[in-house]
């Protein structure tokens, strides 16, 4: 049995789809969609509910023909809007309209069919339309258009008359409007070509264009009724959900303290500042840390799930409408829905968790994020606002941590791809074999400590040094009776505080050397802070207990004022007397240090691959980077892989400080070490990898690390730095022959800044002064280059002097302070001193035509020259001050008048000069300013 699909059926019967589907459900008939098939009954059924001949149209015998004779196309191809929201058209809108389609229909003449007409004996009739309202069409338009007295078939449309083709006149001076008598139903069918007037007042449709009209319009009011009654229904339901909401709430909050509510609601750091806040409509929830950029601690954080009740209010109440309209048969509206076009395919399949995963290598940034997520940003950045990253925006980028958080709000994961260094570097225990104590030699300048170490390695350190000052940080391992000491020598000037404190973070114990004729100074409280924040013991040396003014008790309660208190007087600290020059009680601290290292029971792993420290490194001419590190766990040996900082090469070779070439170097044991490809700072971390890709990997991940935290940074580039200029600042290239004195100097030398005059160092690298070194320096207002022991290469010099940029080199850190203070004070405006010279009293008054007021004076006092300064000074108060404009002795110009001698001065700019006036001759000195 043939069946007939409902868009065909609506074709046919030409009815919006939408409309004869629910026609067909109002029926009972269970279908889905337009789609759906019916039955030929239930098509019948259908057609004869709907109005039309139960005949199919393929069947024009059985009078099925189409309700419509071919006419005008307009009426009947226009489609029939809707709104989807807001008000329905105005009723007199769509009157309006409809009699625009009656006058058109009016108009129409009817055209001949070629198909059959249905005649009476036709057994199946077609319901005529019967218009809902009668006379709405005007009489004077049909009297106003010629048209309109174009007669037409009253009779139904089932049975149209065949009319000429087309016979609208061309439009004419209407004829005043006669009352139409009403006609009266044919009875016999119009033949082609007859005429049929219309009754006045009679709506005239064609066929199914009035059925469809007003199906429409019932439509539309049923629909209408439903769509109020369901948003009445929701808007009620949301309000009861949000009073519920709104009571549970007051019920918690009464029941809980208020102090406790708003302590489960923010997070505070130390300082007391709010960093996180949950929503007051949710409960919030620990689901991790993060590391907020206001401080460097990792904070403890509550991600809120923010809205998460207002948003299930809204969820629930969509799902519900949703529900609602799927059981009447519709789809359901859209508040936000603009195209009312056809339904759209739209996927309601859940994403996989596979796809709901973001890749994450190191950070994010957040516009990427969003879009990987399918949010909008602004929603990212709040969440990441709620977390305490206020100063996020969409440019930023967030580390795999904070991603995680956020992307958890979402319902999303992440994948951290990043590059793990772990998975080439092992961590360590302090676990393993007993291993030598690390001893760090810390005390204020010329206490000792040289020759302290010197005694110790009998060797004569201090005497070869530059300026006899320690320079550099020097590690060595020395064999004592008491076993064997790795001792840094850590500089005791003040300009080497960083390198100091990089010596007590690898120290196991710090020995403090104060002179006994000098006691506790500045620097020495500057390295108990530094021990103290290391938390490494202290064993105090005090010094030069062989000379004559030396003071030890002194200095014991210099020390315990300090905190330091020692052992003989109750305390915990251990105290040696020595003589680093005559060895006295130097076995005695070796014996203490011995002791302090029993105690700490330090273990090392001896095997695996070495890790360790950098103590220093230079760039040496025919050996290439030279670095000083201090072995601290496992072994290393000549051959192997190491990284450092950014940084990397195969071990060429391995030496003691003292030169002597070895093969490896196990826990404790600070060695040269040849091959890296260039100079790490003193500090960093080295460790041997297994080949030189996966050196070569993590040093490109290092290098690609900073270069995200430098484009992190938002401050000005480098050249635009050396170009800022507010108060004047000499700008510096340092160039050092290893990384810890180029450091100390940048600190040293920027620490002399002061508010008249800043000192900036543009740059402090290791090396030779170049012309790289020079073109920097170039860019830059009042520059100067600094080499510390160094040499200037190539083009460097040339380039400099073409440039006029001064290069001054030293060999000691104090000649380049002192240096630097004086380039600091040639920047700054001169300043003037008034050194006295005469007076001279004036005697008379000579009017003069073209010098003016000349005074006839006599000098009692020193001398005037003409280049003076004077002060007229009457009744012993200053009148004026200005400069001499002539000096003469009769009737010469001269440079000079002493004392006792007569002479005219013409006061320049001042002509009232008076007899008995004193003129103060003085002259300005010009006087180097002080910083
Ligand atoms: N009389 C006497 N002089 C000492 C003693 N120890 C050091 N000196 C002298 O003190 C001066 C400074 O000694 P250094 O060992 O260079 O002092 P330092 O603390 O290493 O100084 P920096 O390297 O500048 O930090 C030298 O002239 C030493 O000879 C001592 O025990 N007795």
């Amino acid at each position: 049995m043939a069946k007939i699909r409902i868009y065909e059926l609506a074709k046919e019967l030409q009815v919006e789809n939408k409309a004869l589907v629910k026609e067909v459900r109002s029926l009972g008939i269970e279908i889905k969609g337009v789609m759906s098939t019916l039955s030929d009954d239930e098509a019948d059924r259908v057609r004869r509910e709907h109005g039309s001949g139960g005949a199919r149209p393929s069947a024009p015998a059985a009078g099925g023909a189409k309700p419509k004779q071919k006419a005008s196309p307009a009426p009947s191809a226009r489609p029939i809007r809707r709104r989807a929201k807001g008000p329905r058209p105005a009723v007199k809108e769509r009157e309006k309209e409809r009699e625009r389609e009656i006058e058109e229909a009016q108009r129409i003449t009817v055209t001949p069919s070629p198909a059959p007409v249905s005649t009476p004996s036709t057994p199946i009739r077609r319901r005529a339309p019967e218009p809902r309202r009668p006379a709405v069409v005007p009489s004077e338009a049909s009297a106003a258009s010629p048209a309109a007295a174009v007669q037409r078939p009253s009779a139904p449309a089932s049975t149209p008359a065949p009319a000429p083709a087309s016979s609208t006149p061309a439009p004419a001076p209407a004829p005043a409007p006669e009352p139409e008598p009403v006609v009266e139903e044919p009875r016999v069918p119009p033949k082609v070509g007859d005429r049929i007037e219309l009754p006045k007042g009679t709506r005239r449709f064609r066929g199914g264009l009035a059925a469809k009209l007003e199906k429409q319009e019932k439509d539309d009011e049923v629909r209408a009724a439903e769509v109020a009654e369901d948003e009445r229904r929701v808007a009620a339901e949301a309000e009861r959900e949000a009073e519920k909401a709104a009571a549970e709430a007051a019920a918690e909050e009464a029941a809980r303290p208020a102090r406790e509510a708003d302590a489960r609601r923010v997070v505070r750091n130390e300082d007391g500042v709010i960093v996180a806040a949950a929503s007051k409509r949710s409960e919030p929830k620990i689901l991790g840390f993060i590391s907020l950029p206001t401080s460097p601690r990792r904070q403890q954080v509550i991600i809120t799930e923010a809205n998460k009740g207002r948003t299930e209010g809204r969820a629930t109440a969509r799902k519900r409408r949703e529900e609602r309209a799927q059981q009447r048969g519709r789809r359901p509206r859209s508040r936000f829905r603009r195209d009312r076009g056809g339904p759209k395919q739209v996927s309601t399949v859940e994403m996989s968790e596979a796809k709901k995963r973001i890749r994450v290598d190191e950070a994010i940034q957040i516009s990427d994020m969003a879009h990987q997520m399918g949010v909008k940003a602004s929603r990212l950045i709040r969440t990441l606002w709620g977390m305490g990253m206020r100063n996020i925006t969409i440019n930023n980028a967030v580390d795999v941590e904070t991603a995680e958080l956020v992307a958890a709000e979402f319902g999303y994961t992440i994948e951290n791809v990043s590059f793990q260094e772990d998975e080439f570097i092992g961590a360590y225990e302090d676990e393993g074999e007993l291993r030598a104590p690390v001893v760090t030699i810390m005390g204020h300048v010329d206490h000792g400590k040289t020759t302290l170490l010197d005694h110790i390695r009998k060797s004569q350190v201090a005497g070869g040094e530059a300026g006899g000052i320690t320079q550099h940080i020097g590690a060595y391992r020395v064999e004592t009776d008491q076993g064997p000491v790795v001792f840094i020598d850590t500089p005791g000037h003040e300009a080497f505080g960083a390198m100091r404190s990089r010596g007590a973070a690898v120290t196991d114990i710090v020995v403090l050397i104060v002179a006994a004729d000098d006691g506790v100074m500045p620097t020495t409280r500057e390295a108990i802070a530094h021990a103290k924040e290391a938390e490494v013991p202290i064993v105090v040396a005090i010094n030069k207990i062989d000379k004559p003014d030396s003071n030890v008790g002194r200095v014991e309660q210099m020390l315990m004022k300090e905190g330091l208190v020692g052992e003989k007087f109750g305390g915990e600290t251990t105290i040696a007397h020595i003589s680093a020059k005559t060895g006295e009680g130097v076995n005695e601290l070796l014996e203490s240090l011995a002791v302090q290292a029993e105690v700490l029971e330090l273990r090392a792993p001896v095997e695996g691959p070495a890790a360790g420290t950098v103590i220093e490194s230079r760039v040496d001419k025919g050996r290439g980077t030279v670095a000083t590190v201090l072995v601290q766990a496992g072994e290393l040996h000549k051959g192997d892989i190491v990284v450092a900082n950014e940084f990397s090469g195969k071990v060429r070779g391995l030496y003691t400080p003292a030169g002597k070439k070895v093969k490896n170097a196990l826990p404790s044991t600070p060695v040269e070490l040849l091959g890296l490809d260039g100079a790490p700072p003193a500090g960093e971390r080295f460790h041997v990898v297994d080949s030189e890709k996966d050196a070569r990997q993590i040093v490109s991940h290092r290098r690609e690390q900073r270069r995200r935290k430098e484009s992190v940074l938002s401050g000005p580039s480098l050249l635009e730095r050396i170009k800022s200029k507010k108060v004047p600042s000499l700008k510096i290239v340092i160039k050092a022959d290893v990384q810890g004195s180029a450091e100390a100097l940048k600190n040293t030398l920027e620490e002399l800044s002061v508010e008249k005059v800043r000192v900036e160092v543009i740059q402090a690298g290791v090396g030779a002064i170049n012309e790289t070194d020079v073109k920097l320096a170039a860019a830059a207002e009042n520059p100067l280059i600094i080499g510390f022991n160094v040499k200037t290469v190539g083009k460097a010099a040339p380039l400099a002097e073409h440039e006029k940029i001064p290069i001054e080199t030293f060999s000691v850190i104090y000649e380049a302070t002192d240096r630097i203070r004086e380039r600091m004070i040639d920047l700054l405006e001169p300043e003037y001193r008034e050194v006295a010279q005469g007076v001279a009293e004036v005697r008379a008054l000579f009017p003069i035509p073209r010098l003016g007021v000349v005074a006839g004076c006599r000098v009692i006092k020193g001398s005037v020259t003409r280049s003076s300064y004077i002060r007229v000074r009457r009744d012993n108060r200053v009148i004026y001050e200005g400069k001499i404009g002539s000096l003469r002795v009769f009737k010469d110009d001269v440079r000079e008048v002493k004392e006792g001698m007569e002479c005219g001065i013409v006061v320049e700019g001042f002509s009232e000069v008076e007899p008995e006036d004193l003129l103060e001759a003085y002259e300005l000195e010009t006087i180097r300013p002080e910083l």
